[in-house]
C-alpha cells in the first residue's frame, strides 16, 4: 500500500502521523517519488508535480554534489516522517532532530509542499501499479541513483497516468489542475497572501512601482487576489495599513527589480500595525527620537524609518539588537531599504542594558518593542512555503563573450550575491523564528517569556522623554500578551510615570477600525489577565487563517498622560529643547 493520505493529518499547521500506517511496505518509497515530484516542482519553480514526471531528464545532467542534496533532502523527509510518530508536532521533530543532513527548512517546506499534492500522486502511482511491480521494496533500486533510476523506468506509465488524473478533474493544464488541487485540500481558504510594503523611503509614487510589478491590474477584494481561474491574480491594495499591498503566494516578488532596490518589503501585514499604531497619528511637534528594542530583522525598523520619511519627520531612530548575527541582518535590511541616514543600529546591544538617562536618548519620545516571544502566530511553512535550491547549472552556461555584456553579467551575479546574502539571513532568522516557534509552549515557557517581556516595556517606561511605547508579539497566548500588558499597568514604574494605555478612540484610523481585540482568559490559567473591557478594546489581536489572512499577531499601545509627562521628577517634560526650572515632584497615580 501506498503511503495512504489517512496516514496523516493537516491541522493547525502540523502534520501528525497516526502509528503504525506508514509501516505498509513501499510506504517510504511512495513518499520519496512524492518528494522528488515536488522538489522538481519548487525548483522549476514553473511547473508543479509533474516537473519530474516530464522531464526528469534534466535532473540526470546536474552534478553528483547537487544530486546529492537532493537526495538527502527527500531521505531526510522519510525518515522524519517515518520515524518518532507521535511524538510532537512535524515541526518539532524536524527542528528538533540532530540527524538530519538537511536543513530543516527545507524539510519541513518539502513536506508540507508534497503533502498539497499528495492525494494526486497517491492516484498516479497506484494506477500505475508501480509499487505492486516492486511488491518487496517499493521502488527503489540499488545502483547510483536508486529513486530516479526507478522513477525514469516507470516513466511512461507515470506520464500516461498523470494526463489521465489531469483530465478526469477536466484541467486543460497544469495551472488549472494545481488549482483545483488546492480547492480539494481546502487550500485555498488557508492561503496567505504574499503581503508587500512600498517603502516610502525610496518610493513617493506607489503607482509607479506597482506598475512594473508582476500582477499588476488591482482587484477590489482580498479573496480575489486567489481567483487564478485564467485571469490573472491582480493585487489588493490594504484597507488599514498604508502602503501595503497583497499579491497571490504564488506571485514571486523576490526576482524584481523593486524588491532588490528595496521599493518594496515582504512584512505580513500584522507586523506592520506596531510602526503604524506607533507614529500614525503623530505630528512633528509630538516626536523627538525613537528606540526600536528588538529589532533584526529590520522590518519594523525600516517601516518607522519610512512613515517618518513620509511626515517629514526629523528624529533619529536608534535600532537596537541584542544577537551579534541578527545584527548584521537588521544592518543590511537598513541599508537595503535606504534607512542608513535615519537609523542607527547599535548591535549587540541588549535593551535593558540600555541607560535611560544617557545622554543620547535624552529626546527619545516614542519606543517600539517587539521582543523574542513564543511565535506561535507564526505562519508554518505550508502556508509560506520558502525553499532555496540549488540552482540548474545549464543556466549558467547560457554565458555571452561580449565584454561588455559580461561586466554587467558580473555586476548583476554580485548585486544577486548581495540580495541573496540578505535572503539567506532573513531566512536563517525565520528558520531560528520558526525553530523557537516549534518549542512546545509549556506554561513554564510562557512565564519566562511574559517576564522578560514584561521587563522590556518596563525599562523603556524609564525614558525620561518617554510618551508612547508600542509593545508586539506575534505570539497567539495570552500570557505573553494580555497578561504583559496587566503586570505592566499594576509595575511601580508605570504608576509613578503615569502611563495607561492607548485607547481604541486614540488610535490611527486604521487600528481603530481593526475588528479583533483583546481577550481574556482564553488560556491563562493564573488569572493574570486583570484587564478591563476598555483595556481590552485597546489591545489589537490577528488571528492566523481569518479572513483577514495575516499571522498571529499582538500590538498594545501605552501613553503617558498629559500631567505626568510634564513632571520634572521623570527628568526631561517631553520633546528637545524643553527647561528645566519645574521641580515639582510627580506622586503617580493609584491604578
Ligand atoms: C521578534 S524579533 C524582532 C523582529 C523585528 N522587530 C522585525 O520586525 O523585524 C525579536 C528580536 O529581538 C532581539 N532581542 C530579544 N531580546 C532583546 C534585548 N533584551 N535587547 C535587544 N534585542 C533583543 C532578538 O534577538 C530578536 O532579534
Amino acid at each position: 500500500m501506498l503511503f495512504s493520505p489517512s496516514a496523516y493529518a493537516i491541522d493547525d499547521n502540523s502534520i501528525s502521523l497516526q502509528q503504525g500506517e506508514v509501516k505498509e511496505a513501499g510506504a517510504a518509497e511512495a513518499l520519496k517519488l512524492q518528494a522528488i515530484g515536488t522538489l522538481a516542482d519548487l525548483a522549476s519553480k514553473q511547473t508543479p508535480v509533474d516537473a519530474f514526471l516530464f522531464d526528469s531528464s534534466r535532473y540526470s545532467k546536474w552534478q553528483s554534489s547537487e544530486e546529492q542534496h537532493f537526495m538527502a533532502l527527500y531521505y531526510d523527509a522519510v525518515t522524519v516522517l517515518t520515524s518518532g510518530q507521535g511524538q510532537g508536532s512535524l515541526k518539532s521533530r524536524i527542528y528538533g532532530s540532530s540527524s538530519l543532513k538537511s536543513k530543516p527548512a527545507q524539510v519541513f517546506a518539502l513536506i508540507s509542499e508534497t503533502a498539497k499534492y499528495d492525494d494526486l500522486l497517491k492516484e498516479v502511482l497506484d494506477n500505475a501499479g508501480l509499487l505492486k511491480d516492486e511488491p518487496k521494496s517499493g521502488i527503489a533500486a540499488p545502483a547510483k541513483h536508486p529513486i530516479r533510476q526507478a522513477f525514469e523506468g516507470h516513466k511512461a506509465r507515470l506520464q500516461a497516468e498523470f494526463t489521465r488524473a489531469r483530465l478526469r478533474r477536466k484541467c486543460p493544464n497544469i495551472e488549472s489542475l494545481k488549482k483545483v488541487l488546492a480547492e480539494e485540500k481546502g487550500l485555498l481558504r488557508k492561503l496567505h497572501p504574499r503581503w508587500a510594503r512600498i517603502n516610502a523611503l525610496t518610493v513617493t509614487d506607489v503607482q509607479s512601482v506597482v506598475k512594473v510589478l508582476p500582477q499588476s491590474s488591482q482587484v477590489d477584494k482580498l479573496s480575489n487576489i486567489f481567483d487564478i481561474r485564467g485571469k490573472g491574480h491582480g493585487y489588493c491594495t490594504d484597507e488599514h495599513i498604508p502602503n501595503l499591498l497583497a499579491f497571490s503566494p504564488e506571485v514571486d516578488l523576490t526576482n524584481t527589480i523593486a524588491y532588490k532596490s528595496g521599493q518594496v518589503i515582504l512584512q505580513d501585514k500584522a507586523s506592520c500595525f506596531p510602526a503604524y499604531l506607533l507614529l500614525g497619528n503623530e505630528n512633528s511637534g509630538d516626536i523627538g527620537d525613537i528606540i526600536d528594542g528588538c529589532a533584526a530583522p529590520g522590518n519594523k525598523t525600516t517601516h518607522v524609518a519610512a512613515i517618518m520619511s513620509a511626515k517629514d519627520l526629523n528624529g533619529r531612530i536608534f535600532a537596537c539588537e541584542r544577537d551579534a548575527k541578527r545584527s548584521q541582518t537588521l544592518q543590511s535590511m537598513v541599508t537595503r531599504a535606504s534607512a542608513e541616514k535615519k537609523v542607527d543600529v547599535l548591535a549587540r546591544q541588549d535593551f535593558l542594558a540600555l541607560k535611560p538617562e544617557d545622554a543620547r536618548f535624552r529626546c527619545v519620545t516614542h519606543l517600539l518593542l517587539d521582543p523574542s516571544c513564543s511565535g506561535s502566530g507564526i505562519l508554518g511553512r505550508e502556508d509560506i512555503p520558502r525553499l532555496s535550491l540549488p540552482k540548474d547549472p545549464r543556466a549558467a552556461a547560457n554565458n555571452n563573450s561580449n565584454s561588455q555584456a559580461m561586466t554587467q553579467l558580473k555586476k548583476r551575479k554580485r548585486d544577486d550575491e548581495d540580495i541573496r546574502l540578505v535572503e539567506m539571513d532573513l531566512e536563517q532568522d525565520a528558520a531560528a523564528d520558526e525553530e523557537a516557534a516549534a518549542i512546545p509552549a509549556t506554561e513554564e515557557r510562557l512565564l519566562k517569556l511574559s517576564n522578560l517581556q514584561s521587563r522590556i516595556v518596563e525599562h523603556a517606561m524609564r525614558f525620561p522623554a518617554a510618551v508612547k511605547i508600542t509593545y508586539s508579539t506575534c505570539s497567539i497566548h495570552e500570557q505573553e500578551n494580555e497578561v504583559v500588558v496587566s503586570r505592566v499597568l499594576a509595575s511601580k514604574i508605570a504608576k509613578e510615570r503615569g502611563w495607561r494605555v492607548l485607547p481604541r478612540e486614540s488610535q490611527v484610523d486604521g487600528m481603530k477600525r481593526w475588528k479583533h481585540r483583546g481577550v481574556r482568559n482564553r488560556d491563562s490559567k493564573n488569572d493574570a489577565n486583570t484587564l478591563d473591557d476598555e483595556h481590552l478594546e485597546a489591545c489589537i489581536r490577528c488571528y492566523p487563517e481569518d479572513d483577514q489572512r495575516t499571522m498571529g499577531f499582538f500590538v498594545c499601545g501605552f501613553i503617558r498622560c498629559a500631567g505626568a509627562r510634564n513632571s520634572k521628577r521623570n527628568g526631561e517634560s517631553t520633546l528637545k529643547g524643553s527647561n528645566e526650572e519645574d521641580d515639582e515632584e510627580w506622586e503617580g497615580f493609584d491604578s
